[in-house]
């Protein structure tokens, strides 16, 4: 008989776990693997609230595993290391953020694009090398291969550097990749959640102009003057949107819901890139006219290598970049899920795992 989460593994763990598409968390007794000589092991101390734990929790994409310890924005304090790594040592501050292993082999690790790789693991409900189900951050203690480990600098602390690891990179990647981030470009960020906020920030960071499109006029103010952004634009203002027709170089959508792309795709310049990083449950419709007229495109990008988000948070260190947070108990992570569904977060929730995670909760 297969054993129970708290006995496949040496260490014991302590989580919290949803059981089923209710995605109500409560806590969970599990294993972690011993220290293997590649594996750095740290404790956790903040985990932030992607919306992706979300999407998962309730098995909006369909590949959800129970019970589920979600988290990938995961921050902490290295325990201890295995006799061949390198790079890391006790007391280092590190972070995971959505993957902990790939084949290292393929095309895609050999261009330090392991978040491409067939056989990438993800943080958490995923399946491991040695067969066992991935466990995330909304736990006490962490173990991954060294290659997995990112090193989170001295001036970024802890709380609000964890969001980096999947929101920072996620919306770091493609503003390189596509060439979005030259000095002067003209960049609109759309939604201005997790990863939006972020957006603003690096795009401000690599010299871009910077236009947030959001639904709503409540977060104009907040979005120029504390993130920093050149201006707003209410996606559901005709005339606002018709007068800013054709003046993007690019955009990153982060909108976690299905919503329609014409009247986005219409604000983007002749050979615009408008990127898709939000990943909504159902598809959205493409209207092929928006494309053609303009020669634009459309693409998307999934987080970025583990090379990539080396750089990217030595990059957020240099330019002052974290993450805006609201950290929270571990006891209130179901309320902040159901926020975060209201859309009630400024920007990032992180919770507080290293002062409230505690075996009697
Ligand atoms: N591509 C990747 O690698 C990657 C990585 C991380 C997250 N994601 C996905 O990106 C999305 C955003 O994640 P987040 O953590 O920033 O979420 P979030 O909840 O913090 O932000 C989502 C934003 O979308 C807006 N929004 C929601 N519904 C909307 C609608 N119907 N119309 C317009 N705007 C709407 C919200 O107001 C908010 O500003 C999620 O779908 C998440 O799964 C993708
Ligand atoms: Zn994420
Ligand atoms: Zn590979």
């Amino acid at each position: 008989m297969a054993k129970s989460p708290a006995e496949e593994h040496p260490k014991k763990a302590f989580g919290w776990a949803a059981r089923d598409t209710s995605g109500v968390l409560s806590p969970f007794k599990f294993s972690r693997r011993e220290t293997g000589e590649n594996d750095v092991a740290f404790k956790v101390l903040y985990c932030g609230i992607c919306h992706s734990d979300l999407h998962m929790l309730k098995n909006e994409w369909g590949n959800t595993i129970y019970p589920i310890v979600p988290g990938h924005e995961i921050a902490g304090e290295v325990t201890e290391v295995g006799s061949k790594v390198k790079n890391f040592k006790v007391g280092d501050r590190v972070g995971v953020g959505c993957m902990v292993g790939s084949c290292r082999s393929c095309d895609s690790c050999s261009n330090d694009l392991e978040n491409y790789c067939p056989k990438m693991i993800l943080t958490y409900s995923a399946k491991d090398s040695d067969g066992t189900i991935t466990y995330g951050g909304y736990s006490d203690c962490m173990v991954a291969d060294e290659h997995f480990i990112v090193r989170i600098p001295d001036s970024i602390p802890l709380h609000a550097g964890a969001p980096l690891l999947c929101a920072g990179i996620t919306v770091y990647s493609p503003l390189r990749y596509y060439g979005l981030d030259k000095p002067g470009m003209q960049i609109g960020v759309v939604g201005l959640g997790g990863l939006g906020h972020v957006a603003v920030k690096f795009a401000k960071a690599l010299g871009a102009k910077v236009t947030v499109i959001s639904t709503s006029p409540n977060k104009k103010q907040e979005a120029i003057e504390r993130l920093g952004a050149d201006s707003f634009l209410v996606s559901r203002d005709q005339e606002q949107m018709q007068a800013a027709k054709g003046t993007l170089d690019g955009i990153i959508d982060t909108v976690s819901a299905s919503h329609p792309l014409l009247p986005l795709l219409s604000l983007v310049k002749t050979h615009g890139k408008f990127v898709l990083v939000g990943a909504p449950e159902k598809p959205l419709e493409v209207p092929a006219f928006a494309l053609i007229g303009g020669r634009k495109t459309l693409s998307g990008s999934c987080i970025g290598g583990m090379k990539e988000t080396q750089e990217m948070i030595d990059f957020a260190a240099k330019h002052n970049i974290t993450a805006d947070v609201e950290v929270i108990p571990i006891a209130d992570v179901n309320t902040a899920m159901e926020r975060m569904i209201k859309q009630d977060v400024k920007y990032r929730f992180v919770i507080d795992i290293g002062n409230t995670m505690k075996a009697s909760t």
